[in-house]
């Protein structure tokens, strides 16, 4: 991708993006107008239809909010429409190439990051930390597996939550709920929760100067594999997961040294650089039209406001708009399953928005704890399978597993963050299918959200650093020690693989 010295060549030349203004006519809002095709099959939803950069608003959008002033909201989506995309073509390609690897089990892919991104929280250290336990976590991956690892952030424009409820209430008080930076604020009062467009723009912005961080460290000498030793955040110095970090961190160098006597030097572009990716949840779709570009080069469309884009659990029905536009965009999508999802659904999902099967554009991402995974997953590999269909199976072992702690808040524990991974793997060894990634929700910073770890964090710890704007996320040392045990499990399926 662009953050790789080779393709940061691909950058200079001609421009890939066309602007082409006459086709954005102003968006109206959709929220549900057509419900006539809720009985089609998926071919005919797929063949009856064009689509068209707007086509998504003649389905049924769930989870869209309502913007009082549709003025300034259609101000606001022409001028992002005449914006810079964020991302370039050329870079989802290259992703949606390795994400194949991954499908045929030669490649691991580590999706990672916040919830919810905020505009509050937003600073180099915090963008920096974030990456840098990617990096870590990539290094103990990578070592294990002996397998390239893809790392894509659920960073620079991960701004927008679908919730369970539309409203919340507090004592007596009922106000529109929180949907994530890009729509309102979580503050609990009328004026926050009110949808505002320009947020919009702030969150464009943000993820603008995100990504310019992001390839700067992933480029500019910061992610350089001789650094490995300095990427320990200063908080985990003492600590297990510190320790087993350093002691692989040094064997990398040994390594490394070795591969530098071979001929394979620090300042080799593969030694100096990395590749890093970024994604979120497409679900503010007024927006992410804005952003979604013909690259002259494909004639395809790009939805430029990131690399990988994810339907979400609750927006992924087959006639709604959420699936119509992701259908007709040319990025990498995942698809986010829990339990509720049935084998043949599952198929018909893949089939509208992969009808040429290619390897690396669908990413199944399985969220459902471990008891259901161990009844459920079987069933929706084999049918994919029976189909013929290429996908690149991923397990979230967050979504499935939130509870709430006594105090109310809402949380995950690490051990059964633990089991749902280990049932993905137990599931894949069985079917003989390939365990392709991990998406977490995660941070660098050291909060106390999910509980548990080698340095636990009981209930009672929760409140004294729980920062989210939305779901409980692993802190540094909870990442590093899932990444851990991941490898562990990577590494014996190598070992195996081998022996047979
Ligand atoms: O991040 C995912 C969803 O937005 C979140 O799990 C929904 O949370 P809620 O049940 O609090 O709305
Ligand atoms: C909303 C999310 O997930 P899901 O759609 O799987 O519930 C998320 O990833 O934050
Ligand atoms: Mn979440």
């Amino acid at each position: 991708m662009a953050l790789s010295s080779t393709s940061l060549i691909r950058l200079t030349p001609s421009p890939l993006i066309h602007h082409h203004h006459h086709r954005r006519r102003s968006v109206i809002f959709a929220s549900s107008t057509e419900g006539s095709n809720s009985t089609a099959t998926s071919s005919q939803l797929t063949s009856n239809t064009t689509w068209k950069i707007d086509s998504w608003k003649t389905k049924k959008a769930l989870q869209l909010p309502e913007y009082p002033d549709q003025n300034e909201f259609h101000q606001v989506l022409q001028t992002l429409s005449t914006f810079p995309p964020i991302v370039f073509a050329g870079e989802a390609r290259i992703l949606e190439e390795k994400l194949a690897q991954a499908s045929m089990g030669n490649a691991f892919l580590l999706q990672g990051g916040d919830c919810a991104e905020s505009f509050k929280e937003f600073s180099a250290n915090y963008i920096r930390d974030t990456f840098r336990v990617i990096l870590q976590m990539g290094v103990v991956l990578m070592f294990g597996a002996q397998m390239p690892v893809i790392k894509v952030g659920r960073m620079a424009g991960q701004f927008a939550k679908p919730r369970s409820d539309p409203f919340e209430e507090k004592n007596g008080v009922k106000l529109p709920s929180y949907r994530g930076d890009n729509v309102n604020g979580d503050a609990f009062d009328a004026a926050s929760r009110t949808p505002d467009p320009q947020r919009m723009v702030r969150a464009y912005l943000q993820s603008v100067a995100t990504l310019n961080l992001l390839r700067s460290f992933a480029t500019g000498g910061y992610a350089a594999m001789q650094r490995v030793n300095q990427w320990n955040l200063d908080f985990m110095e003492r600590s297990e997961q510190g320790d087993r970090y350093r002691e692989l961190a040094h064997r990398v160098d040994e390594a490394l040294g070795f591969m530098s006597c071979a001929g394979l030097t620090p300042d080799h572009p593969i030694m100096a650089t990395t590749n890093f990716w970024t994604s979120h949840e497409c679900l503010l779709l007024p927006y992410e039209q804005a952003l979604t570009r013909e690259d002259s080069t494909s004639g395809l469309y790009y939805d430029c406001s990131a690399h990988m884009l994810w339907v979400g659990e609750r927006t992924r029905q087959l006639d709604g708009a959420h699936v119509e536009f992701l259908r007709g965009v040319a990025n990498p999508l995942g698809i986010k399953v829990s339990d509720k999802m049935d084998p043949n659904e599952l198929v018909k999902l893949i089939d509208i928005l992969n009808p040429k099967n290619k390897a690396g554009r669908i990413t199944v991402i399985v969220r459902m704890g471990a008891e259901n995974m161990r009844v459920k997953l079987p069933h929706l590999i084999r049918a994919v399978r029976r189909a013929g269909q290429i996908v690149t199976w991923v397990s979230d072992p967050m979504h499935g597993n939130t509870i709430k702690a006594p105090s109310g808040l809402k949380t995950r524990s690490f051990d059964s963050i633990r089991a749902e991974l280990r049932a993905f793997f137990d599931v894949h060894d069985q079917e003989g299918s390939f365990p392709g990634g991990v998406h977490l929700e995660m941070t660098g910073q050291n909060v106390t959200e999910c509980v548990g770890g080698s340095r636990t964090i009981t209930f009672d710890d929760l409140s004294s650093r729980y920062h989210t704007h939305c779901d409980p996320r692993l802190n540094a040392s909870q990442s590093l020690e899932l990444a851990f045990n991941i490898a562990e499990r990577l590494r014996k399926r190598r070992l195996n693989s081998i022996r047979i």
